[in-house]
């Protein structure tokens, strides 16, 4: 593939989980951290890289109108029309009942000109700017699929599944872990490719990396970055007003 210098990028952000393992409450792009909701974050970690100036935000169904005002609040003051997130635009869309819809759905209001897609969870608040150049980099210099990726602490074994849940479960096999890595977000891809993947494959899929290897196409990795953990159960939480915290420290805010 040629490369993709000077394409404009857009980043797809799906937030219409309902984050049921982080417990009871409202949908969890919505709960705050530091104050300030976690999409509201995840935004601001997008349009903080140069390169992306375009934000679909896939919003839990029910909750368009109510996640457009959120983001209204925090637009930067003196913004673009409608966006008001400095040089990059935002848009609202309703959301899917599965991840991979919801992306979908995003993809569906991509307009177009926009040759590199980021997808990024909502989850993921905290990433760091140089992890979403770095994707951004890969894809542009030609790569289809980009994921961030970090080594594992982990021995991972894989189980028959029990048919309860809590129940001892048979190991059937223990994985060479140094040929296994932790996927995060945001996965970069050409645009091309990203929505092939999502026309072509149906069944439930954990990412949007693996609907491209499913295509049979290359899907390559960039180092990932421990910040970039993704908000799942309560203990994350907890973890990341702690990141959040020291960051607000060292900028002296
Ligand atoms: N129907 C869905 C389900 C998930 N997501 C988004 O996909 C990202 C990763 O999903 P996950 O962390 O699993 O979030 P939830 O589905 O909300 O969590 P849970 O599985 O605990 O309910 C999140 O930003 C989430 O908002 C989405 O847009 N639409
Ligand atoms: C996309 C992802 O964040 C990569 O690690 C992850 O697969 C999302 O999983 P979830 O169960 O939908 O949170």
């Amino acid at each position: 593939m040629g490369g993709r210098p000077g394409s404009p990028v857009a980043a797809v952000i799906p937030a219409a989980g309902r984050g049921v393992r982080l417990g009871p409450g409202i949908p969890k792009a919505l709960r705050t951290l530091g104050g300030t909701p976690m999409l509201v974050h995840a935004v601001r970690a997008m349009a903080a890289s140069r390169a992306v100036s375009l934000v679909i935000v896939v919003a839990p169904p029910d909750g368009t109108a109510e996640v457009k005002s959120i983001l209204d609040a925090h637009a930067l003051p003196g913004g673009s029309p409608g966006g008001g997130w400095g040089r990059t635009d935002v848009l609202v869309v309703p959301g899917g009942e599965t991840r991979q819809e919801s992306v979908r759905l995003g993809l569906d209001a991509l307009p177009p000109g926009y040759e590199i897609v980021l997808v990024h969870d909502a989850a993921r608040p905290l990433v760091p700017v140089d992890i979403v150049d770095a994707v951004v980099e890969a894809v542009r210099d030609g790569a289809a699929a980009v994921v961030p990726a970090l080594p594992l602490a982990d021995t991972v074994k894989q189980v028959e599944p029990a048919p309860v849940a809590g129940r001892p479960e048979p190991v059937v096999a223990t994985p060479d872990r140094s040929r296994l890595r932790a996927v995060q977000t945001p996965q970069g891809f050409d645009r091309a490719t990203l929505i092939r993947a999502h026309e072509t494959i149906t069944d439930d899929v954990t990412d949007d990396a693996s609907m491209v290897e499913r295509l049979g196409e290359r899907v390559v990795t960039v180092p990932g970055h421990e910040e970039a953990f993704k908000v799942t159960r309560p203990l994350d939480l907890i973890l990341a007003e702690a990141v959040l915290a020291r960051r607000r420290l060292n900028d002296g805010f």
